[in-house]
């Protein structure tokens, strides 16, 4: 297997940086639109042949040093008890959004084997198939808390924020069945064979320093914790480069850096201890493919002193992105970092 990505993850020397893209497996592959056209989203999120073969697209076509589960962070949401639906114009939909103490204690803590075996089986075909490491993955739990409480995506999450401030102690109790349904996640997805782990927190960014350190990071630092030491752990807090000395309080092996940031800055910020994934803007391959290379450059350069470098997007691929771009970044990757034996 070619473990490049782990071993720098790790922050070992590596002959050269390896590359994976949020969102890799998706809407601007062709081959991904073919399936999805025979299925909806959460069918093709249900059906481990189907996920698989998704999950094995941009592998084959991109040649990434690693794949990630195909599936989405609200997943498990849906055995917690609520009703989930992705609508095509709206996004998630979460019906009955949580506002409650009642809402609360209804909410069941899940066992992913016998919950989501879909997840467990897709996981355990990839394992059997795949060349590179399997990234499995779960949403934090604020990230999960505030798509439970809107119902939704949201523009200002002033539901989520009056929750904090007005019923803290609901918060907290919402926060820790949805810690306990992330470690349970995740355990079983280990047991299942993925070789790395990362935790989405998508919208820790709408929160103040101080709110990120009170009502997220405690959470994220319970789930780093449980699995220190087994496999990576990747933290992507979206949106944080001005905290980004607290998201290194996480505790995880491997930070993810958004693309409002110079990756030397993020390095200087978080420190040489501590591996870093990034931080390409998704934008950038709607350029021409030398100001991709010309960036790719840059980042590359840019983290040099890091622990160790994973390259990335700062976020996920976008739906309208031409292929061959995203292939020629991958390419410049491995090229421009071929033989650098970048870190010490
Ligand atoms: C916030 C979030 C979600 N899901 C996810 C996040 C965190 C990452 C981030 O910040 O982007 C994570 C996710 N979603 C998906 C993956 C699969 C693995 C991968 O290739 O990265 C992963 C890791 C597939 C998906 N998840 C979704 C799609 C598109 C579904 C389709 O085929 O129509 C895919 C491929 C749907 C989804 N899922 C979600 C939204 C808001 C939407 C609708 C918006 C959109 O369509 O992009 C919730």
């Amino acid at each position: 297997m070619n473990d490049t990505f782990l071993k720098a993850c790790r922050g070992e020397k590596t002959e050269y940086t390896p590359v994976w893209l949020m969102r890799q497996a998706g809407r601007y592959l062709p081959e991904y639109q073919k399936v999805r056209s025979n299925v909806d989203f959460l069918t093709l999120c249900k059906t481990p042949e189907l996920a698989a073969e998704v999950t094995k697209q941009p592998v084959d076509i991109l040649k990434v040093d690693a794949a990630i589960l195909f599936s989405d962070i609200l997943i498990p949401i849906e055995p917690m008890g609520m009703k989930l639906e992705f609508s095509e114009s709206k996004g998630p939909i979460l019906y009955d959004p949580i506002r409650s103490d009642i809402a609360v204690s209804k909410l069941r803590r899940i066992k992913a084997n016998d919950d989501v075996p879909f997840v467990i089986e897709t996981i355990k075909i990839l394992v059997k198939d795949l060349n590179v490491p399997l990234i499995g993955f779960s949403g934090a739990p604020f990230t999960l808390a505030t798509y439970m409480i809107e119902g939704g995506s949201s523009k200002n999450y002033v539901n989520t924020k009056k929750m904090m401030y007005q019923s803290p102690e609901l918060y907290t109790s919402l926060m820790e069945k949805i810690t306990d349904t992330v470690i349970n996640y995740l355990q079983a997805q280990i047991d299942a064979g993925v070789h790395a782990i990362q935790v989405f927190d998508s919208w820790a960014g709408i929160l103040c320093p101080i709110d990120f350190e009170k009502y997220a990071l405690p959470y994220v630092q319970r789930i780093v914790l449980a699995f220190k030491g087994k496999v990576p752990i990747i933290y992507f807090a979206f949106n944080s480069s001005a905290m980004l000395k607290l998201v290194k309080q996480s505790g995880a092996d491997v930070l993810g850096i958004d693309w409002r940031v110079d990756i030397s800055d993020a390095v200087n910020a978080v420190g040489n201890d501590v591996a870093v994934q990034g931080n390409l803007d998704p934008c950038t391959l709607f350029g021409t493919k030398d100001l991709i290379r010309d960036r790719v450059t840059g980042i590359l350069q840019g983290a040099k002193n890091a622990k160790g470098h994973i390259f990335n997007l700062g976020h996920g691929i976008l739906p309208e992105t031409p292929v061959e771009n995203a292939i020629a970044m991958v390419e410049a990757v491995h090229e421009l970092s071929n033989g650098r034996l970048a870190y010490a």
